[in-house]
């Protein structure tokens, strides 16, 4: 309970449902008139990730089971509360932003106050955070130990003091290295947090299952180690400057690398297991046959909502917060034709995410490799959406994913219930409003469109002799979306959806049957 125990009064769980706690993706509601409802039910438990729990009719991983108390205690261990975990309660922040006004530092794509707007929207997403004030101070170097120039430091330093009842200061900058951290805390006698400290404590905030929380533990060693250096050289100051007075500076400093390092090597262990039994469960997924898209994009472009509307998930709550997602989680919808299909949420993205952040992260979104196709939310609303394709294209390309996946990938421009008469500029992007539900019925058709093409699999109908064992079979190795029969002689006509494997062994088994390609 690492999470609600630290940020109490922060976010309440997402409502998104892990796949783990999904047991059974809840089938949407029976299209009408249908003589039998495809069968999304039994293939919900293919991610292994939160739980350990078992399946008893799946005949997964077994061999691990006599670890698993074993394994219990080292996550306890390694999931124990953070030092770096920020105090929970109520924080009073001013956001400052170093602005560089011009040269090779200064961001080609954004302004000043487009990027604190998003520094006080991540605070805003904290429940017990609130933004009191909010300074936009340039520099020529923010690289520097203490970020900004002498005079502007002192401005600055005034403004804040000068604040009733602050209690931190967001330093708007990617990451702050602890010496800077520390010389500005002694400064403005309140404490300083950088953006990798803020969405790190979102993160804690919102992480529900183990692997997510495992993931935070690993974005912390960096700041851990860091940290680490900062005490050694302070140790060293006291010492006379000396780290090899007596050989103990060292030998701390040694043993405090070592056992960083070796619980850095247990969290990626622990990982690995989770993940090695997310892997069986997805051979299970194959199994079944079920097309999986996933959903991305940038935080808050309302992906959890567009699932929503797709599959009238009841329980599936949008919020108006930045990483309100941040376990993938799956969600059976049908297409068109009928045809179920699973949309995976998915983390948000934000630009300047620090890099192990987004690498602790990344493992959650290399299972994006094994969908069939990626859908691209994005926000055309928001006044950085060009910025936000951007990020997301870029860190897309950073996966590592097919060639085919980004090729064929779905983009949907989103609220545009905001904006009169929208046209997207982009020749294949659907203009959609995941709220009011426009938009939706062609999105789907491109949907089912791409999913035919990417997994292979036909819409077709065949006339069948109801004496005969096709129809069984059919139900066994396809989709049975429609039957119809004729009484007066015995056959019936069969919608089926089929992967091609099991077409070519329907055309040998039984060469007589009737095919009617649409
Ligand atoms: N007006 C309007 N608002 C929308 C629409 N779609 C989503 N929203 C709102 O945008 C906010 C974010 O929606 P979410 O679905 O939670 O966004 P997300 O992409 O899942 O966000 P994260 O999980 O935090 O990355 C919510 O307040 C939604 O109600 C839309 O079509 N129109
Ligand atoms: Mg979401």
């Amino acid at each position: 309970a690492l999470g609600a125990a630290r940020c109490y009064g922060g976010l309440p769980s997402a409502n998104t449902r892990p796949l783990s706690a999904a047991a059974g993706l809840r089938a949407p509601q029976r299209p009408p008139g249908r003589s039998e409802p495809p069968r999304v039910g039994g293939g919900g438990r293919w991610n292994g990730a939160a739980s350990s729990d078992r399946d008893e009719e799946e005949d997964e991983d077994n061999e691990d089971e006599d670890d698993e108390d074993e394994d219990e205690a080292e996550l306890e261990e390694l999931l124990a509360p953070s030092p770096l975990a920020v105090e929970p309660g109520v924080q009073r922040v001013v956001v400052v932003h170093p602005a560089v006004k011009w040269g090779p530092k200064k961001s080609p794509l954004t302004t000043a106050e487009l990027q604190i707007a998003e520094a006080v929207a991540l605070v805003d997403t904290l429940q017990n955070w609130t933004v009191i004030d909010k300074i936009i101070m340039p520099t020529k170097n923010p690289d520097k130990k203490l970020i900004f120039g002498k005079g502007n430091f002192q401005v600055l330093t005034e403004k804040i003091k000068k604040l009733p009842q602050v209690t931190a200061v967001f330093l708007n900058v990617e990451r702050m290295s602890s010496l800077t951290k520390k010389e500005l805390e002694d400064a403005w006698g309140v404490k300083v947090f950088d953006r990798y400290t803020v969405v790190l404590h979102i993160f804690r905030c919102n992480a529900r299952t183990k692997e997510a929380k495992l993931q935070i533990a690993l974005a912390e060693i960096p700041l851990l180690r860091s940290n680490l250096k900062n005490e050694v050289a302070q140790l060293d100051q006291q010492r006379g400057g000396s780290r090899y007075i007596m050989g103990s500076g060292e030998t701390f400093m040694e043993t405090q690398y070592r056992i960083l390092k070796e619980k850095e090597l247990k969290i990626r262990n622990a990982l690995e297991k989770l993940r090695r039994k997310r892997s069986l469960l997805r051979t299970q997924r194959k199994k079944r046959e079920f097309p999986i898209i996933s959903v991305m994009g940038y935080t808050n472009c309302g992906k959890t909502a567009l699932i929503k509307a797709l599959t009238g998930e009841a329980g599936i709550q949008p919020r108006d917060q930045l990483f309100a997602t941040l376990d993938i989680t799956a969600h059976a919808g049908y297409l068109p034709s009928h045809m179920a299909v699973i949309y995976v949420d998915t983390i948000g993205f934000l630009t300047d995410l620090p890099h192990n952040l987004v690498e602790s992260f990344s493992a959650t979104l290399e299972e994006v490799v094994y969908s069939d196709l990626i859908v691209h939310v994005r926000d055309i609303t928001h006044p950085e959406t060009i910025l936000q394709k951007a990020t997301v294209l870029s860190v897309l390309k950073n996966l590592n994913l097919p060639s085919h996946l980004l090729d064929s990938m779905v983009e949907v421009h989103n609220k545009v219930d905001l904006i009169e008469r929208y046209k997207p500029t982009e020749e294949n992007a659907l203009a959609i409003s995941a709220l009011h539900g426009q938009g939706l019925e062609e999105l789907k058709e491109e949907i089912e469109k791409k999913i035919l093409t990417a997994t292979g699999k036909k819409i077709l109908t065949v006339n069948i002799n109801l004496e005969g064992p096709q129809l069984s079979w059919l139900y066994k190795e396809a989709t049975v979306q429609e039957v119809e029969v004729m009484p007066e002689d015995g056959t019936a006509r069969v919608k089926v959806i089929i992967g091609n494997s099991a077409f070519g062994k329907y055309k040998n088994l039984f060469p007589n049957s009737k095919i009617y390609m649409p």
